[in-house]
């Protein structure tokens, strides 16, 4: 059990973010097993819990893990923790993140550099975890155990529209489907260069079944309206020879009906834009495509350009599947037969629906679909019941007849679109399914419907909820099952324990007496209605036993609600029998079953016939059958003959039927999961909601699985690995040297003694160690307790080292530096003084020839007498004594001329005797050196610079040593140096 102290990191539920990072402040028992939390949020707030330890906050993990490439290696496995951990790898632009045998993938919603051909090169031949997660990963991962051993593999994409599921599965179709060394081709969108014609088929498919199943809708401008499973086929040598194609429930209302916003399938907006003048004239279509029903009901098309693009790719990829202009042709004819359908003009008169006869549309109509026009009219404004006697004919109202007319679109939309996937796959496989007899295995490619609850959620919303449900039952016993044999394979000591198990879910749902067959049963009566169902539901499983799974709505009368893995959903029954029915009057389908469009026969034999009975491919001309399990295919009818005697399928029995036969062969493979996960709800790029990740998280059954695995032990360990991070744990003495003998297992012995950790809380394995979940957070603690510990030793040993190689450089550069002044004021004091000497002997000169020539005069004039009046006549000796004594005594004025101009007061004079010139030369220049010296301290006390050269030497002053003396100074760039050193 994970403990609560403070300075413990947890997360606090947040309405806006989810959850917010949060710091426990103080832990107190509160009763005896409740205990008050007060925690600190990153804003200071403080917030007060108390409760019993499992309903206190969620525990964060250590910083190391917090963005881990793979969840299950979390120590704190919880929603915070998975959310946050894809959150931050978000930011960094990783859009990949592993959540154990399961490949998160988040939408980046723009084009990212990750699939170039440089990555594949780098995924060939690597296993998962090697490399970053990536799709590709996957993928290789797949080929690999293929190759291995030939047993088949699914690669499970799933996640809400607009998550990235088709991008993904394309992408990883073509990893699979490319030559194991691709040459390098600089189009990251085609990394297949010279792709075999195989490979140019898979290709292929994409474009025609993009266009005629996929259509825009407000959560996805490109959004696929059905499930698919491509099987990519592998001979002996594991060289892919062929595909395979089926697909799952194909939104048919949407052929008839779109909201404001949405679309219908892109084909139809392809053909308008794309088809030349004359041939949109022979189908009596317009390039206005707002003049159809059909078209004009949705949103304004901002893609015409695309759409004209799109069309002419799509004839290509038509051409490339083998279906020739002939056919192309047809396809267009029974499309524009569907517009027209959409444009029949239907009237009411007092009760009964009414068709003009010569309605222009109905006319169109009838011409491409090769049916009788009365007959239509007939039986689309009148209807027909059989009893055991009897046949009555009713008439029906206006909305009735609309009803009918839509329906047949709708069947023949549902019955070309199958067909279409029958063309791809004989040009994938081979018309007699060559080479899917040639094939020993296949890596398919599951590209299904996430999980989906909106506001209203009706019969569409059930059915795919109802395949979640089925798909989520077998990764948790596939999950379960994995963790459980690395248990047996490891001799671990484990008691099988039994997990939540979504069956009773499914139970209700299709179960004898479940939902689906209760609406089998209500949508056969010819009187059945949508309350009477409601009303067998409530009768049937409103009981005890049902109590968790099903469930009857407080606010809604015409609901029931379904407690699903990831959630409860309401479902308004409302239309339930309506779709589930969807089919046409028994006489439309006579009629169209017996056109005299030979393509519209085709494709409603192709649709109707050609289904259950060949689940399997039919045989090639050889007569060997494929080993390959097929992945089973909408039937749009039983097994039954043709006519009457058909027992029309519901939709329901047929979606139920085609995931029964997906779910067997799923068993027979191994499976791999990508879950997409669409970040914002309007298609941002790297903008991340974190309430939003976290319903898929919960509804892609991420957060299930991590129950699972906490439920036994989730951290799974190689001893190296182990050893190698968590050595540093126990004494140095003891572990460097068990890892260099490469006792792992020893180590790790010693580790979690050392750590103390409970021996319930780890198991020794043969090769693992498994640890439950909080154990890893506990030793990251103590490692970086550890580590700080370590760490803080190492600042201040290498602060003291750095201290002591300061201090003796300080002391080096200032005795240099007392050096250096001592040997330029010698200099100076030596020049000071040859100069003084030399004008010294000069005045002696000079007074000794005024001497002379004085003792001339006075032999010349003797006897006379000269009157002494002036200051200067007073001054005794020569005049050149007189300069001498001038210039080195104190307040004359040589002397102020010597002085430094920023010299406060004179020297005061010497008392006493008067000192020697030579003495009073040395102290004036040592105090003018001292005094500039102190002046450039002052200014810059905390450095050993030099005198400033704006100091008194450089303002004008008359200083005759001084300015010499710091220029030289100046000049050296030894103190500049080691002043910036000392910096
Ligand atoms: N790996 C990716 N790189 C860049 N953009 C991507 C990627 N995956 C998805 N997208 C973007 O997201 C959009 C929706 O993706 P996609 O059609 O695959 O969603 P989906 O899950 O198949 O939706 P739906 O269920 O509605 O078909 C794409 O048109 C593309 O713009």
């Amino acid at each position: 059990m994970t403990t609560y102290s403070p300075g413990s990191r947890v997360w606090l539920e947040d309405s806006q973010e989810g959850w917010i990072p949060a710091e426990v402040a103080s832990c107190t028992k509160a009763s005896a097993d409740t205990f008050t939390l007060v925690l600190t949020d990153g804003d200071g707030k403080e917030t007060t819990v108390t409760g019993a330890r499992d309903s206190l906050p969620h525990l964060r993990n250590p910083e190391l893990l917090e963005s881990a490439d793979d969840l299950a290696t979390l120590s704190h496995l919880n929603e915070p923790s998975i959310l946050h951990a894809v959150q931050t790898r978000y930011a960094q632009r990783k859009i990949y993140t592993y959540s154990g045998i399961v490949l998160l993938a988040v939408n980046p919603f723009e084009a990212v550099p990750m699939y170039t051909p440089e990555i594949v090169q780098q995924y060939i031949g690597r296993t998962k975890g090697e490399l970053e997660p990536h799709l590709f990963a996957i993928a290789e991962d797949a080929y690999a155990a293929m190759a291995l051993d030939g047993k088949g593999q699914t690669i499970i994409v799933s996640g809400e529209s607009g998550a990235g599921k088709t991008e993904s599965a394309k992408l990883v179709m073509r990893f699979i489907a490319a030559p194991k060394s691709p040459r390098i081709n600089s189009d990251m969108n085609s990394f297949v260069d010279g792709a075999s014609q195989v490979e140019q088929q898979i290709q292929a498919t994409n474009p025609i079944l993009e266009a005629f199943g996929n259509a825009k809708t407000t959560r996805n401008d490109n959004s696929s309206r059905f499930g698919k499973y491509i099987q990519l086929l592998f001979d002996t040598n594991r060289q892919i020879v062929g595909a395979r194609v089926r697909t799952y429930l194909l939104e048919r209302s949407r052929l008839s009906y779109q909201t404001q916003t949405e679309r219908n399938y892109h084909i139809f907006y392809q053909l308008c834009a794309g088809l030349p003048a004359d041939e949109l004239k022979e189908l009596g279509l317009d390039a206005d495509y707002s003049k159809f029903h059909y078209l004009n009901q949705g949103g304004p098309s901002s893609t015409e350009l695309s759409d004209r693009d799109k069309f002419h790719a799509m004839r290509d990829a038509l051409g490339i599947v083998g279906i020739d202009a002939a056919k192309q042709t047809s396809i267009f004819q029974l499309l524009a037969a569907l517009l027209h359908l959409g444009n029949i003009g239907v009237t009411q008169t007092r009760s009964d629906a009414v068709i003009e006869d010569d309605d222009p549309s109905m006319l169109h109509a009838m011409q491409y679909l090769g049916v009788d026009a009365t007959e239509f009219k007939k039986w689309t404004i009148k209807k027909q019941i059989i009893t055991r006697s009897d046949k009555i004919v009713t008439t029906l109202t206006a909305p009735q007849a609309v009803g009918v007319r839509d329906s047949i679109a709708r069947f023949v939309y549902a019955c070309l679109f199958e067909w279409l996937v029958t063309a791809v796959n004989e040009s994938l496989t081979g018309k007699y399914g060559d080479a899917a007899s040639r094939a020993e295995t296949y890596v398919g490619v599951l590209d299904i419907y996430g999980f989906e609850h909106f506001d209203k959620n009706s019969f569409e919303q059930f059915c795919i909820n109802y395949a979640n449900e089925k798909l989520q039952h077998e990764f948790n016993t596939y999950v379960f099952k994995l963790a459980q044999e690395d248990y047996v394979k490891e001799k671990i000591n484990w008691t099988f324990i039994d997990f939540d198990d979504n069956q009773p879910a499914i139970d209700l749902m299709e179960g004898k007496l479940g939902i689906l067959a209760l609406l089998d049963e209500e949508s056969r009566l010819p009187l059945g209605s949508d309350a009477s169902f409601l009303q067998k539901l409530n009768t049937q499983l409103d009981k005890p036993a049902n109590k968790a799974v099903y469930k009857m709505p407080k606010f809604a009368n015409a609901a029931f609600t379904i407690a699903h893995y990831a959630l409860d959903v309401t479902y308004a029954v409302d239309g339930f029998l309506e779709k589930n029915r969807d089919t046409v009057p028994e006489e439309h389908l006579t009629l169209l079953t017996s056109s005299n469009n030979a393509f519209l026969r085709e494709v409603l034999d192709t649709a109707l016939h050609r289904v259950s009975a060949e689940a399997a491919d039919p045989p090639s001309p050889g007569g060997v059958v494929s080993k390959i399990p097929d992945p089973g295919r909408t039937s749009l009818a039983g097994t039954t003959g043709r006519g009457s005697s058909v027992k029309k399928p519901t939709l329901g029995s047929i979606f139920k039927g085609s995931l029964g036969t997906l779910m067997d062969m799923l068993r027979m493979t191994n499976v791999h999961y990508i879950r997409c996960l669409k970040p914002n709800q309007h298609k941002m790029a790297w903008e991340f909601s974190p309430l939003q990740v976290l319903a898929q998280l919960r509804a892609a059954g991420v957060l299930e699985t991590i129950r699972i695995s906490t439920a036994g032990y989730p951290s799974r360990w190689t001893f190296e690995d182990f050893a190698r991070r968590y050595y540093i744990l126990i004494h140095w003495r003891e572990g460097p040297p068990l890892i260099k003998r490469e006792q792992f297992k020893r180590l790790c012995v010693l580790v979690v003694q050392k750590a103390a950790i409970d021996k319930s809380r780890y198991q020794m394995g043969e090769t693992k160690l498994f640890l439950r979940t909080g154990v890893l957070a506990t030793l990251e603690n103590l490692r970086s307790a550890k580590l700080s510990a370590v760490q803080f030793m190492q600042t201040n040993m290498r602060r003291l080292i750095a201290m002591r190689k300061y201090r003796h450089f300080q002391r080096s550069v200032v005795g240099i530096q007392s050096h250096w002044r001592g040997t330029v004021a010698r200099r100076a004091f030596t020049e000071v003084r040859q100069k003084a000497l030399k004008e010294a002997e000069a005045a002696k000169a000079e007074k000794a020839a005024k001497a002379a020539a004085s003792r001339e005069k006075k032999a010349s004039k003797d006897g006379q007498k000269f009157p002494v009046s002036s200051d200067k006549a007073s001054e005794k000796g020569s005049p050149g004594k007189i300069r001498i004594r001038r210039m080195f005594s104190f307040g004359s004025k040589e002397r102020s001329e010597l002085a430094l101009p920023d010299q406060p007061s004179p020297e005061p004079p010497l008392i006493g005797r008067r000192p020697s010139r030579l003495e009073a030369a040395t102290k004036r220049l040592s105090r003018s050196w001292h005094d500039t010296d102190a002046t450039s301290r002052r200014k810059s006390p905390n450095t050993l610079a030099p005198p400033s050269s704006t100091g008194p030497s450089s303002t004008g002053s008359s200083n005759q040593f001084s300015t010499p003396i710091y220029e030289q100074f100046m000049k050296k760039p030894a103190w500049n140096s080691s002043t910036n050193l000392l910096h």
